[in-house]
């Protein structure tokens, strides 16, 4: 296993409110590594500090790729994604609705684009070097559009596509972007259950074939379940499992956690998440 981000003692305060306690965890190159917790466990917090969002309290978060490791804590945003290649989604739909599927995909290669055109006009215009970064731009967004099975509605608003397409859009956005660890939140969040299991497959498909690594949070227990090959448990901002799917779940401290200290079995619809059954995707218990 080759680590590509290596999070130490990551602190984050905001006043009094301690969102995230001293967190420590990996994620390597090529694979899956889900963080799930309940509602308020500080997993989005975590997403932030890593891409630039929040600047933590304390902590070193190192990503390696091509022998070079960059402590994230210390870039500010545009070079997380432009050197360090960290790309992200977000737990609420963030694509340009006015713009079409496929210029969705295109503004997402701008850095790309602009460092060929070098950055003048004349470059803009007429510069060979920037005629054919603008090539490969149109045809990495058309392998994309592909691979989401969306070339059909290349042309159609992105606001004006059903909601799962959106979903998709929004990977391959991130994923124009070229990135080394790809941050998705609550990807599955309103999917049906057939288009939880595409999700699946098209998340499979970036690590297998992309090599991509993924970091994923995810209340959608089916999704987390199947495709993880680790999962780190947060819950009040400190870790409290971590390991493959199969120990996780049925790790005490997780049950608890999902259910708070009193009771003393769970209710079916979250065992059943636990388990990774449900497609319904119940948001994490005791929010
Ligand atoms: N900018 C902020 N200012 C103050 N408190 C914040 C800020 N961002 C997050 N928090 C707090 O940090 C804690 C963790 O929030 P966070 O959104 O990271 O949790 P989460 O695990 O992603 O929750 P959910 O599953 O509901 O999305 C919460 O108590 C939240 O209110």
């Amino acid at each position: 296993m080759t680590v590509l981000l290596s999070v130490e003692h990551l602190t984050m305060r905001f006043g009094g409110l301690t969102a995230i306690d001293d967190l420590s965890f990996t994620a390597a190159a090529r694979e899956i590594t889900a963080i799930i917790g309940p509602n308020g466990a500080g997993k989005t917090t975590v997403f932030n500090c890593l891409t630039g969002f929040y600047k933590p309290t304390v902590g070193r978060l190192a990503l390696t790729h091509s022998g070079t490791t960059y402590l994230l804590e210390q870039l500010d945003g545009h070079c997380i994604a432009k050197d360090a290649k960290v790309g992200r989604t977000f737990q609420n739909i963030r694509l340009f609705p006015r713009m079409t599927v496929l210029e969705n995909l295109i503004v997402a290669q701008h850095n790309r684009l602009m460092r060929a055109s070098g950055f003048t006009i004349l470059g803009l215009l007429g510069h060979p070097r920037y005629a054919r970064a603008e090539k490969e731009a149109v045809e990495l967004a058309r392998h994309w559009l592909e691979r989401i099975r969306l070339t059909d509605l290349a042309d159609r608003d992105a606001g004006n596509l059903p909601y799962g397409a959106q979903r998709r859009l929004e990977i391959a956005r991130a994923m124009c972007t070229q990135p080394t660890l790809l941050c998705l939140d609550e990807p599955a969040a309103g999917l049906n259950p057939r288009e939880s299991a595409d999700l699946n497959t098209l998340l499979r498909a970036i690590r297998d074939e992309d090599g991509v690594g993924v970091l994923l949070i995810e209340h959608d227990m089916s999704v987390v379940m199947e495709i993880s090959d680790h999962v780190v448990v947060l819950d009040y901002g400190r870790r409290i499992a971590g390991g493959p799917p199969d120990a996780v779940r049925n790790d005490p401290a997780v049950i608890r956690a999902y259910l708070g200290e009193d009771d003393e079995e769970l209710p079916p619809e979250i065992a059943a998440d636990l388990a990774g059954q449900s497609g319904a995707g119940g948001q994490g218990a005791r929010g």
